[in-house]
């Protein structure tokens, strides 16, 4: 085994093994190991990520066994090629990510499929964050109640960004990633094949103020068929219970579903967000799945080396 940390930018060979190990990973389990922003930051410099590689062999002959991805704020992914597995590849880069991570260590487990339980106890980590995974088959959507001065329009794409980027702010202000989202975060996204102004909508009020937004975003190939996502909805905190949030949840989704021709919709919500969560539960969403962050245990100052490991 050979383990190798690398700054940002990758060199695109290796960012492309990266991207070949997460869809070999994705195909044998059935979820997705890296999640969009450590897919986009796999090209590109990101002054902070860290990229964490671990090879099979010897160098020179080597294959790429296994990943890990750690950015400024702690929050980290890991991958282990299904042919790899419990051959302590895991291990060994779980221990570079919080040697590298500390006490600000967030590592996700999408699905929180079979081993990362105990891989995680076995390093003295546990979960602090639990993210739902929901879906809603295709079903009638009810017609949308507008509350009184609010407008629907899509986003036009440097026109609207910075007024967009200011309501997402305020809406998630309490959110650990999505609050933070800044120009770079819109522009890697426009220039992703899936980007479509047409499916983002904003509420707006008569003098064209931002109120709130729906984002969707459509999967074209991540399944047996294509899907739609409720990607961010938000409502500025003045415009809240008023029902702008159902009623721009439900034009996105009537717009996946009918516009876009989509046999179901899915989305992700934190399970601490009730508001949210309530919402979507009401709307014909259920849980599909679960993905879960790890972090060090609290209060005790995480040393990798010294946890018992075989
Ligand atoms: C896929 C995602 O984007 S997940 C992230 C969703 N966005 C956020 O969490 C950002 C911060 N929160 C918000 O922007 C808003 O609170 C939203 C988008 C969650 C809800 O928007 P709002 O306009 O406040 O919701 P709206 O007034 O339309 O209420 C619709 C339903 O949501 C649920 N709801 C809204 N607020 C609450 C609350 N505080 N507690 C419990 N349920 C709530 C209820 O079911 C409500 O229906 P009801 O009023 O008939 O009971
Ligand atoms: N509903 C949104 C905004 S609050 C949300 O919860 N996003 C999560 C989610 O993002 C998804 C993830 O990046 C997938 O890889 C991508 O295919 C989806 O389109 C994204 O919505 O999970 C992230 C962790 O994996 C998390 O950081 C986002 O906040």
């Amino acid at each position: 085994m050979t383990l190798e940390a690398v700054p940002s930018p990758l060199p695109p060979a290796t960012a492309s093994a990266i991207t070949e190990l997460a869809r070999s990973a994705a195909q044998s389990d059935g979820v997705n190991p890296l999640s969009e922003h450590t897919l986009l930051h796999l090209e590109g410099e990101h002054p902070g990520d860290a990229h964490f590689l671990a090879y099979a062999g010897e160098p020179g002959s080597a294959e790429l066994a296994g990943y890990g991805a750690l950015g400024p704020d702690g929050s980290a992914e890991l991958v282990v090629g299904p042919e790899y597995r419990r051959h302590g590849f895991g291990t060994a880069l779980l221990r570079m990510l919080l040697d590298h991570g500390g006490s600000d260590l967030r590592v996700w487990a999408h699905g929180r499929l079979a081993g990362s339980d105990e891989l995680a106890a076995r390093l003295g980590l546990e979960v602090t964050r639990e993210l739902y995974f929901l879906r809603r088959p295709a079903a009638p959507v009810p017609a949308a109640v507008w509350p009184d001065g609010v407008t629907l329009r899509t986003f036009v794409p440097g026109q609207d960004d910075t007024a967009w980027l200011a309501v997402n702010a305020a809406a998630f202000a309490h959110h650990a990633e999505q609050g933070n989202w800044t120009q770079a975060d819109l522009a890697d996204r426009f220039e992703q094949p899936w980007f479509d102004p047409a499916g983002f909508f904003l509420a707006v009020t008569a003098d064209d103020t931002v109120a709130g937004f729906h984002w969707t975003k459509v999967h074209e190939d991540e399944g047996p068929e294509p899907f739609g996502e409720v990607y961010v909805v938000g409502v500025s905190p003045a415009h809240q219970g008023t029902g702008l949030g159902k009623a721009l949840t439900l034009e996105g989704i009537r717009h996946l579903q009918e516009d876009r021709g989509l046999s179901s919709v899915v989305l992700y919500v934190d399970g601490t967000n009730t508001p949210a969560h309530t919402l979507y539960t009401a709307l014909g969403f259920t849980t599909a799945s679960l993905d879960v962050q790890f972090a060090p245990v609290t209060g005790v100052t995480p040393n990798s080396s010294s946890n018992s490991a075989s």
